[in-house]
């Protein structure tokens, strides 16, 4: 039935993003557990029973790469989106958590997100319009979804003016505000699997010697986090853009990647939209062959399973038990 509000209980809060906050709720008359997304909009109520009626479309939205949807209602000025709460959290969270992703992890959410990519645009003739790490979900059972993609155009339209945020995954031909498709998706693909790949935003790109220190091992294993790890003093938004748009994309460094992520990486990363990849083409792509047979969630499940173990500091030294 219907989902409402007095219906909803409060257990913890997930997070903040641009525009709204998520919480872990339960939901009294199924005693099941959900993550609750509001987000705040003054907007005339017209508007707002046009978005909750084309969030509905949510209900026809089944894909194993897409987080499931239970109901949306809105409260004054608050529309809440009821989904599939993922124990395992946002990959942006996880990276703070593991400094980098393996690749081997990294080829198993590019096939998730080019299946939930295709879902979209095959079964309801959309893109995602805002890939990026905290809008790639995990859960403890392996499973890698999507979510925060734009199905309701009015409230895409009624938040546009609200984008607050100090990175951009954004492709070059958006930010010149030319037309964009999926290929906008593609290039926020790319860049998002170079920032988990390398472990941190990669514009401006790391000088090698940055490479060089990211990737240092010491001999127990422990990674040593360089002077500033992370909240490297990067450069203003706007910078950032003008960034994009001007300067050669990044791309990784051949001597930590294989050659196919490399090369898959660096097609997702054409500055022309007729030089970069289209979602056929990367279905085809060796790097996405390599991991696209692998049908079980396994390795992702353990490898999920045990990153939850670890405090923030990316330790993991189980015989301390006082921790
Ligand atoms: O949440 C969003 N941006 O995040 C910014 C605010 O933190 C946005 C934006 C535009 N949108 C246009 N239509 C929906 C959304 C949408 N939210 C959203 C979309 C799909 C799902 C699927 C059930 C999984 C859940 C969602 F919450
Ligand atoms: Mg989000």
């Amino acid at each position: 039935g219907e989902l409402k509000q007095d219906d909803l209980v409060n257990i913890c809060e997930l997070g903040q993003g641009n525009g709204g906050v998520v919480w872990k709720v339960r939901h009294k008359p199924t005693e099941k557990i959900m993550a609750r997304k509001l987000i705040y909009l003054e907007v005339k109520p017209a508007l707002k029973t046009q978005i909750i009626r084309e969030l509905k479309v949510l209900h026809q939205c089944n894909s194993p790469y897409i987080v499931g949807f239970y109901g949306a209602f809105a409260v004054e000025a608050q529309i809440s989106i009821c989904m599939e709460y993922m124990d395992g959290g946002s990959l942006d969270l996880i990276l703070k958590k593991v400094m980098r992703i393996p690749e081997h992890i990294l080829g198993k959410i590019t096939v998730a997100v080019l299946r939930g990519l295709s879902y979209l645009r095959e079964r309801h003739r959309i893109m995602h319009r805002d890939i990026k790490p905290s809008n790639i979900l995990v859960n403890h059972q392996g499973e890698i979804k999507l979510c925060d993609f734009g199905v309701s155009a009015q409230l895409i339209d009624s938040t546009l003016h609200t984008f607050i945020g100090t990175r951009s995954y954004m492709s070059p031909e958006r930010l010149e505000g030319a037309h964009y498709g999926v290929m906008s998706d593609i290039w926020s693909l790319g860049l998002s699997l170079v920032e988990m790949a390398v472990g941190r935003y990669p514009i401006p790109p790391p000088s090698s010697q940055d490479i060089d220190d990211l990737f240092k091992e010491d001999p127990h294993g422990n990674r040593p986090r360089p002077e500033g790890y992370g909240c490297h003093k990067g450069l203003a938004i706007f910078e950032l853009m003008e960034w994009i748009v001007n300067e050669t994309p990044p791309s990784l460094c051949r001597s930590h990647f294989s050659a196919e992520f490399y090369d898959f990486v660096d097609r997702c990363l054409k500055k022309s939209t007729t030089e970069r990849a289209d979602l056929n083409t990367l279905l085809h792509h060796s790097f996405y062959k390599r991991y696209e047979t692998e049908s079980d969630n396994q390795d992702v499940s353990s490898w999920i399973r045990q990153v939850c173990r670890m405090d923030t500091d990316g330790t993991n030294d189980t015989n301390n038990r006082m921790k």
